[in-house]
């Protein structure tokens, strides 16, 4: 059987819990079957880039490599998180280009390249994942790699219009052709992705999910919606109501209804959005004063980006806007942690939820979507309150799905989900649960590497 090589920005060492959905999924779909995870140490290093380091863990080898400052600055900071993930998140208004990062970001593909290409067989088969890895598969086969490759985009792919308006889109986009299968979020993003390679791109669309590359090899795009363990954070949810952390969270709440939302701080989750959305609720619908609580767990991230340091500026301002205007003594509307939480307490938390506020303004899926559902007891659960802008809605019609520029549609949703009987929410869930057990995370694991295995090669 061909070897598991996964590469991606990001890695999740073994014992290691931090925030991001990536990580999550593809440590899981890694324990499943061993191999190699390739990537970022995590480590910004005053000398040049490159050093590898190893850890083993059972079947499972991590190889990670230190970048300096310099590379991380110009990779990371700027041309991956401040030029790609705006455009890609329909926030061309937020796009900072230059020249200079861009260079710094085919930079350090290359010698992710050179560092990887001695490790890999000539019968891996490897996938790359997400946007800061777009030109890897391109420099790898530059360096003679044959194998099969695989590439897996995380977040979305907006319209044509936007990507091209991005300087370098060309040769950026064109290197999806040195794959032999580029997935997707939602059938959306590959019929935009067909659309980009038809009116720019290097390449042409040909028959069903087949593409061609500049140099006429053949290569496919399809959707494959990325997914959870489902059983595995059932089980955990209803051992997680136990933890300490859990039972003091639900004896601080006394009789009031808790709203959870769990995002990175990340402007595409949408946060003032939503919190503007809890204080409209208030006023349209008062009976949930000293009612409800919401709860925003959100940790810190990409902290050395400038458009993320102000969101949580803002977001500070308008916690206190807020509670300053509706609270009571006794009582609080929004509480507001900037912590990254462990699996295990945040599926706890979810259980004891009566409602899941997840309102992304762009989102490639959104696993806490359907983390939330996939903890709910079966009996009693709670209602998923899910922006239509998250590729998770495509799968989670039993959530009340929100446009969450629509403040008063979700301060209105919110209010049927408090007040939905148990019938209609135990109906809800089951069919969103149903999705969710048929469709998890190995079933996504499979289905990609099953699809990259029929390819010619
Ligand atoms: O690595 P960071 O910069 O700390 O960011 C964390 C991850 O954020 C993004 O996650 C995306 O992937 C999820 C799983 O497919 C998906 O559900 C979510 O909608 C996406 O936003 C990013 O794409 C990852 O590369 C980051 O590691
Ligand atoms: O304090 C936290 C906050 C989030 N997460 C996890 O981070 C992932 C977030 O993934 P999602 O797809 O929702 O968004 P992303 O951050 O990848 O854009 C989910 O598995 C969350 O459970 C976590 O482990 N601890």
């Amino acid at each position: 059987m061909s070897r598991l090589v996964i590469v991606s920005n990001r890695v999740a060492l073994p014992q290691e819990s931090r925030a991001g959905g990536l990580a999550v999924a593809l440590n899981a779909a890694l324990r499943e079957g061993g191999g190699l995870w390739f990537g970022w140490s995590g480590r910004r290093m005053r000398e040049a880039s490159g050093t590898l380091h190893e850890v083993r863990d059972g079947d499972l080898r991590f190889v990670t490599m230190d970048l300096s400052n310099e590379d991380h600055d110009a990779y990371y900071s700027n041309f991956a998180n401040r030029s790609l993930w705006p455009m890609l998140h329909f926030r061309p208004d937020l796009v900072d280009y230059t020249r200079e990062t861009h260079a710094g970001y085919q930079r350090v593909n290359a010698l992710f390249a050179e560092r990887l290409a001695p490790l890999l067989r000539e019968d891996d088969t490897l996938w790359v994942h997400d946007y800061h890895l777009i030109p890897l598969g391109r420099y790898l086969r530059e360096r003679g790699i044959g194998c099969r490759m695989g590439f897996f985009l995380h977040v979305p792919l907006p319209s044509s219009d936007l990507v091209s308006a991005l300087p370098g889109h060309r040769e950026l986009f064109g290197a999806l052709g040195a794959y032999d299968l580029v997935g997707f979020q939602t059938r959306r993003d590959v019929e935009r992705f067909r659309d980009y390679v038809r009116l720019f791109g290097e390449g042409h669309a040909l028959e069903g999910d087949w593409l061609a590359n500049s140099d006429g090899r053949r290569f496919r795009a399809r959707h494959f919606p990325i997914s959870i363990d489902t059983a595995g954070i059932a089980a955990q949810s209803a051992a997680g109501v136990r933890r300490t952390s859990v039972r003091r969270l639900r004896a601080s709440l006394g009789d009031r209804a808790l709203a959870i939302s769990v995002d990175r701080l990340d402007y595409s989750k949408g946060l003032p959005d939503r919190f503007r959305a809890v204080s409209r609720l208030l006023e349209r619908h008062p009976q949930h004063r000293g009612r409800l609580t919401c709860l925003q767990i959100a940790p810190a991230s990409r902290s050395d980006v400038p458009e993320y340091q102000t969101l949580r500026r803002e977001l500070a301002e308008l916690t206190g806007h807020i509670n300053g205007r509706h609270a009571e003594p006794d009582w609080t509307p929004l509480r507001y942690v900037n912590r990254n939480f462990s699996h295990d307490v945040l599926t706890g938390y979810y259980r004891i939820a009566r409602l899941g506020l997840v309102t992304p303004l762009r989102d490639g899926m959104n696993l806490v979507a359907k983390e939330f559902v996939a903890a709910q007891d079966p009996q009693d659960p709670g209602v998923l309150v899910l922006s239509r802008f998250a590729g998770a809605a495509n799968e989670l019609g039993g959530a009340l799905i929100v446009n969450p520029y629509d403040l008063d549609g979700v301060a209105d949703a919110i209010d049927t989900g408090l007040g939905m009987p148990q019938a209609e929410r135990i109906q809800r869930w089951r069919a969103m649960m149903d999705t969710l057990e048929h469709h998890d995370i190995t079933r996504w694991r499979r289905s990609f590497l099953d699809a990259l295995a029929a390819t010619d090669g």
